[in-house]
């Protein structure tokens, strides 16, 4: 039983019951229902008496003692009690069921028939009383409705409900539920104003609120919830400004979170400095201006501090840091704060990470930062800080990570043989540093990165640095260095050298040649002399500059094809294609070459055409197969789709498919109530957990924006998934590119890629779990109503894992040019490589051409295309679409820059995405002109 011990349970038996009215009585009025208070029992007793008696027990009780009589009348009194609230209490939560849909049958046992609802899914009951204190459903894909039915359960304290898809205004009733201590609706779809009537749960001692999408302003009296620890609200569309007395009485508050809310306008509120138990307090980008409150130098429990990404002015508070034991964590990053360096800040010897960056900070770094053992992050980039670094700076045992660049320091830096060191980064470009390159960096078997351009180094550059097994990054240009470049035969992970504007001489190393994933070389401006070794061939290079040297002989071909021709420039005695001199000299070895280049076409003509022949044969077997197996299926819908599983099988045929990719094909089908879905099915999908698939397709369904395609559900049977998505008509902007005579005017054009970059943007920074796209591409923008775009297919590495991922892409023709050059050699994917190719779709949009045209093979890719034309006089002009009127030729030009950008071979040198959206939006008009193109013709 539910409810009742054993012995209550026999008891019970006997029972006897009351009718149907009166148990309703009970339920309607949960105050009364609350366990024993004196009160309650004379108001059940007396109740009672209304029921009959069964004559059997009648007898029993009269030849009972009197005292075994009252035990016996208290016990069956109990049970009697425990029956009606345990058939009551499962009659709520299958009523609060009943408002909620349940796709993937999460809550199954919560039937009439199973007689226990503290067994149910989710269910804890008190040891004490059985009545339920826990209702403990997040994640599990819960959509509808929140019933404030729930709240009629007298003892229910805890209610989770975060992680689900509830998408609704929070309900005023919920404050019915006047016994919560915790309610978590964290990480739905909520929205609405903050309702006010939650500050009548006065008990609530934890409230999350966090990543919906709740608006307004925060509500004053939210101040009379006293026993509140945890107020999290962050990443919401908060709006307004934080009024003080909010703060006033949260004296209990551990963790406030604020942080998100762009759209708030507000100073720091003081009061908050008097939150004295406060450990965790985020405020980043929550739209915060003024400066930091004096009265925040005593909050001394706090662990963690972020301010980051506002518009805070100002000094930091005098004093600050100290008492402050436990803070682990600083952020400041990202505001207009001014002064000096928080001297103070290491106090506490627990701090592990300081952000200062991007602020206008002034003066010395302390000798105090010595001070700071537990340092693992030390970022105070882009400031105006000046002086020396000190040297225990460098000692400090936890540091990983040093970001000085872009700062007014100068003075020497001490030798690096710090052979305790787990320094994995160092990046102090851009300031006045003096004498040599630290030694000893190539013994720090943690470092891969390191530099230092734009200094006043001088010297030769220290050999074991060339020597280390784990640098990838070294960046020495701009400085005055001399000597000559040392080989370079352990550095077996460095992929970018740049060593660019020095006083190099001698030969380029032809070590350099066998560092297999070594991409980007950049030795420009120096006195390098002799040949271009023929080794360097062996590399994929993204960027080979040796302009401005004394260099000679001929350019192995191979080795700058592609690149431009600038990048040799500069070397008079060079010779080869593209270059003031051809070369008339080593004609035997130019001929081996060609016979060797003529030799490997061959060899990859055959490959190619095996492979096509292995993918063609695999096509048809897939094609006899019909359609996928139906095993046993799984399906999850996060919208409910009133189909099965079998009909969205039978429906995948040859007839309804209207695409097909890398990933696989694309039917479109529609549903039993007339809305149509296109569902794509996953190849290279085999040997992949349900459970895994699950979760993963489950973030990707919660990304919510405008422009971004809706993942509605999928299905999941051994080696296929279906993804389920909401289907445009209009097709994709790639399909409508292809059209012979494509034309859309300039300003869809724009619209197109201001929205995309925006669900872009949504998806790198705004969505809670950082997506990457990883393929973007016009084929994967969707043509929305008033060609609002939607971008599509967005993280399917995440769900088939990378070596899948991997070799779907390698297999698809047509889509090479969207991959940036560094795609190859870089194990970590990250959104310079998604910006690189949305620089590819915005040129595809200024010339209206396809990135590619796999058919037409001589054609050349719109970047080729675009990088040769542009160096050229009046090249940009000529790679505009002509289709378009010269009116809008300046902000074509525009994008075009934009879009070369985006484009540019080195990562760092791409904009970030909040730029591309800034940039494009100032391009739009104010009110958009009347449309006068025809629609697009639908995929239909
Ligand atoms: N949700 C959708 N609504 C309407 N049409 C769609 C939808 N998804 C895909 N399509 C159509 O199917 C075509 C092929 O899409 P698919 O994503 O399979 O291929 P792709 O984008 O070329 O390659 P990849 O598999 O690399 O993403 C698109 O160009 C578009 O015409």
């Amino acid at each position: 039983m539910q409810c009742c011990s054993s012995a209550e349970a026999a008891s019970l038996h006997h029972q006897p019951r009351c009718n149907d009215n009166y148990k309703r009585e009970l339920i309607s009025s949960p105050a009364q229902r609350m366990t024993p208070s004196p009160h309650s029992t004379t108001s059940f007793g007396s109740r009672i008496q209304l029921c009959r008696r069964p004559k059997e027990w009648e007898e029993e009780t009269m030849a009972s003692s009197s005292a075994a009589h009252q035990t016996l009348l208290l016990t069956l009194f109990l049970s009697f009690v425990c029956g009606l609230s345990s058939s009551s209490e499962s009659d709520l939560l299958l009523t609060f069921k009943s408002s909620m849909e349940d796709p993937t049958l999460a809550l199954s046992d919560w039937s009439p028939n199973s007689t226990n609802h503290c067994n149910w899914t989710g269910i804890t009951c008190s040891k004490t009383t059985s009545l339920v204190t826990s209702v403990d459903l997040h994640g599990l894909n819960l959509t509808g409705d929140i019933s404030p039915s729930i709240c009629q359960l007298p003892q229910l304290s805890d209610l989770n409900l975060a992680n689900n898809f509830f998408d609704e205004a929070i309900s005023l009733r919920l404050s019915e539920c006047t016994r919560l201590v915790t309610l978590n609706l964290s990480n739905n779809l909520l929205w609405g104003t903050f309702p006010d009537q939650i500050v009548l749960l006065s008990s609530l001692s934890t409230l999350d609120l966090s990543r919906n999408r709740i608006e307004g302003q925060i509500p004053v009296r939210l101040g009379s919830l006293k026993r509140l620890q945890v107020l999290n609200l962050g990443s919401n569309l908060f709006s307004g400004i934080i009024h003080p007395p909010v703060f006033r009485n949260l004296r209990e508050l551990v963790l406030l979170d604020l942080s998100q809310n762009p759209s708030l306008a507000s100073e720091l509120p003081r009061e908050i400095g008097g939150l004295a138990k406060l450990r965790w307090l985020k405020m980043q980008r929550s739209g915060l201006h003024g400066a930091i409150p004096e009265s925040f130098v005593g909050l001394h429990e706090l662990e963690v501090l972020d301010l980051s990404q506002n518009n805070l002015t100002g000094k930091i508070p005098l004093g600050f840091g100290l008492g402050f034991l436990k803070l682990t964590s600083l952020d400041f990053s990202q505001n207009m704060l001014s002064g000096s360096f928080p001297t103070d800040v290491c106090y506490g010897k627990s701090l592990k990470q300081l952000n200062l960056l991007e602020n206008s900070f002034t003066g010395p770094i302390p000798y105090s930062i010595e001070k700071c053992l537990s340092l693992e992050k030390f970022q105070v980039q882009d400031n105006g800080f000046s002086g020396e670094l000190p040297s225990g700076l460098w000692s400090l045992p936890e540091l990983k990570l040093v970001r000085a660049e872009n700062n007014q320091f100068s003075g020497e830096m001490p030798d690096l043989a710090v052979v305790l060191s787990h320094l994995e980064q160092v990046q102090i470009d851009n300031n006045s540093f003096t004498g040599r390159i630290p030694g000893g960096l190539g013994m720090i078997h943690t470092m891969y990165r390191f530099s230092a351009s734009l200094n006043g180094f001088s010297g030769d550059l220290p050999s074991d640095i060339f020597d280390s097994p784990v640098l990838s990054i070294i960046n020495l240009s701009h400085n005055s260095l001399t000597g000559s470049i040392p080989e370079l035969r352990n550095c077996r992970k460095l992929v970018s050298l740049s060593l660019a504007d020095n006083s190099l001489t001698g030969n380029i190393p032809p070590s350099l040649g066998h560092l297999p994933v070594l991409t980007y070389i950049d030795i420009s401006s120096n006195r390098l002399s002799g040949e271009i070794p023929p080794e360097l061939q062996n590399l994929k290079l993204a960027l080979f500059n040796v302009s401005f040297n004394q260099l000679s002989g001929s350019v192995p071909t191979s080795l700058v094809s592609g690149l431009p021709a600038s990048f040799l420039q500069g070397n008079p005695d060079l010779c080869g294609p593209g270059l003031p001199n051809p070369c008339n000299g080593p004609l035997k070895r130019r001929n081996s070459k060609t016979i060797g280049l003529i030799w490997a076409a061959i060899v990859v003509s055959i490959a190619v055409g095996f492979t096509v022949l292995i993918v063609g044969l695999y096509v048809v077997c897939r094609m006899l197969r019909g359609k996928p197996r139906s095993g046993t299926w799984k399906s999850v819908f996060f919208y409910p789709l009133g189909i099965t599983e079998e009909e969205l099988l039978m429906a995948l045929v040859e007839k309804n498919m209207i695409g097909e990719g890398a990933f696989g094909k694309v039917h479109v089908l529609q549903l039993p109530g007339g809305e149509f879905v296109a569902v794509k099915r996953l190849l290279n999908s085999s040997n992949l957990s349900f459970r895994i698939v699950k979760a993963e397709i489950k973030t990707m369904a919660k990304a919510r924006h405008r422009n971004v395609a809706k993942l509605l559900g999928f299905c999941y049977s051994k080696g296929t998934i279906l993804l389920i998505f909401e289907y445009l008509k209009k097709g994709s902007l790639g399909d409508a590119l292809h059209k012979p005579g494509f034309s859309l005017e300039w300003s869809f054009r724009l619209k197109l890629a201001i929205g995309s970059a925006q669900g872009l943007l949504y998806l790198h920074k705004d969505y809670f779990s950082q997506i990457l796209h990883r393929n973007v591409k016009s084929n994967n923008i969707l043509i929305g109503d008033g060609f609002e775009p939607k971008i599509t297919d967005f993280g399917l590495d995440r769900i088939i894992g990378e070596a899948s991922y991997r070799s779907s892409v390698a297999s698809e023709l047509g889509s090479y040019c969207y991959m940036p050059p560094e795609y190859d050699c870089s194990k970590k994917p990250t959104e310079q490589m998604d910006i690189y190719s949305f620089g590819v779709v915005l040129l595809e949009l200024v010339t209206g051409r396809p990135a590619e045209q796999p058919e037409a093979r001589e054609s050349l890719d719109v970047i080729k295309f675009v990088r040769r034309k542009v160096n050229m006089t009046n090249g940009a002009l000529q790679v505009l679409d002509p289709k378009i009127s010269s009116s809008a030729q300046q902000e074509m030009l525009e994008v075009l820059e934009l879009a070369l950008r985006c484009t540019s071979i080195l990562p760092e040198k791409r904009p970030a995405i909040v730029e591309v959206v800034r940039a494009l939006q100032s391009l739009e008009p104010i009110a958009h002109p009347p449309m006068f193109s025809s629609e697009l013709p639908s995929a239909e």
